[in-house]
């Protein structure tokens, strides 16, 4: 890492030894929201970036798909490395068939380049309106985006903090693809699941069925800390409302996590309290990764 892509002095590195999961994955399960960054002597992270984190790379994110005991990832293109996908692309390259990937790109992207990403493993482009992490793409931008990558199959993943799905929503449902929210739309999860803010998410989802849920990241929505159980009932409505219509994720390797680092094998016990039963868990983490991925 250069003197320049020095980590933030209040980073914090991946967790070094998660336990091993009590509960067992089904067959093929799918970590569908984790990320790569860099290395970055290899792929620099981009100039515009919000945050400069710790090199984890593939070689780490499949060694920690074998421990945990999956079998597929989709990786979600990190803001740090901006609109260059190569890091990413990379990664899936080397995951071969177990891999898919969801890229940031440009207004003027053309269709060899998206081409070129498809045989990559690429299958959706990631809107991100969380302020911290990006500077403000227009609307019409992404719009344009949509047009483009709705004609190769893809998908959208957009990423927003629950104080502005009301102003994003007509945007939403402009969007003429599926439509993946990652993480519920970070729900302010001290309000309860009652909660106008988090019954206006439910309500879009129940309205628009091209629009699923990621029930992921309870490290990062818990006002309590692991085991994150004031995470449980929000995932849980999700999951049971929309069963054929969410995703479940690491996050690894947990961004801008501040609080703590979670250990990647309790995240993963965390399912059996969201998908209680065997055939939810297999929807969550198999039905419906492979559908939207892999068909
Ligand atoms: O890992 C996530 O999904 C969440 C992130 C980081 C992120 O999305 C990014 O850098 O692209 C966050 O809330 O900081």
């Amino acid at each position: 890492m250069t003197e320049l892509q020095k980590m933030d002095p209040d980073w914090l590195v991946f967790h070094p030894a998660p336990k091993l999961p009590d509960f067992q994955l089904p067959k093929g399960a799918v970590d569908a929201h984790c990320h790569v960054f860099g290395p970055a002597a290899e792929f620099p992270f981009a100039p515009e970036r919000k945050y400069t984190p710790c090199d984890a790379g593939k070689v780490e994110l499949y060694a920690l798909r074998d421990h945990l005991g999956f079998t597929r990832n989709v990786i979600v293109q990190a803001t740090c490395h901006g609109n260059d996908n190569r890091a990413m692309m990379d990664a899936c390259r080397s995951g071969g068939d177990l891999a898919r990937g969801i890229a940031s790109v440009r207004g003027d992207i053309t269709e060899a380049e998206i081409r070129e990403m498809h045989a990559a493993g690429v299958r959706g482009v990631r809107f991100n309106f969380v302020k911290r992490l990006v500077d403000d793409t227009p609307k019409e931008v992404f719009l344009a985006i949509a047009n483009k990558i709705k004609h190769f199959g893809w998908h959208i993943v957009v990423y927003f903090e629950a104080q502005d799905l009301e102003e994003i929503e007509p945007f939403l449902k402009q969007l003429p693809t599926t439509v993946v929210v990652d993480h519920m739309g970070r729900p302010d999860v001290s309000k309860g699941v009652d909660h106008p803010d988090f019954q206006r998410f439910i309500q879009l989802m129940e309205d628009n069925t091209n629009i699923w849920s990621k029930v992921t990241c309870p490290e990062r929505l818990s006002k309590q800390g692991p085991p994150y159980d004031d995470v449980v009932a929000y995932c849980a409505e999700i999951v049971a409302r929309f069963p054929d219509r969410v995703l479940w994720g690491t996050d690894w390797p947990h961004p801008n996590m501040k609080s703590h680092m979670p250990d990647d094998g309790a995240l993963v016990d965390f399912i059996p309290k969201i998908a209680p039963s065997k055939a939810l868990q297999q929807q969550l983490l198999v039905d419906n990764p492979m559908r939207l991925y892999w068909a």
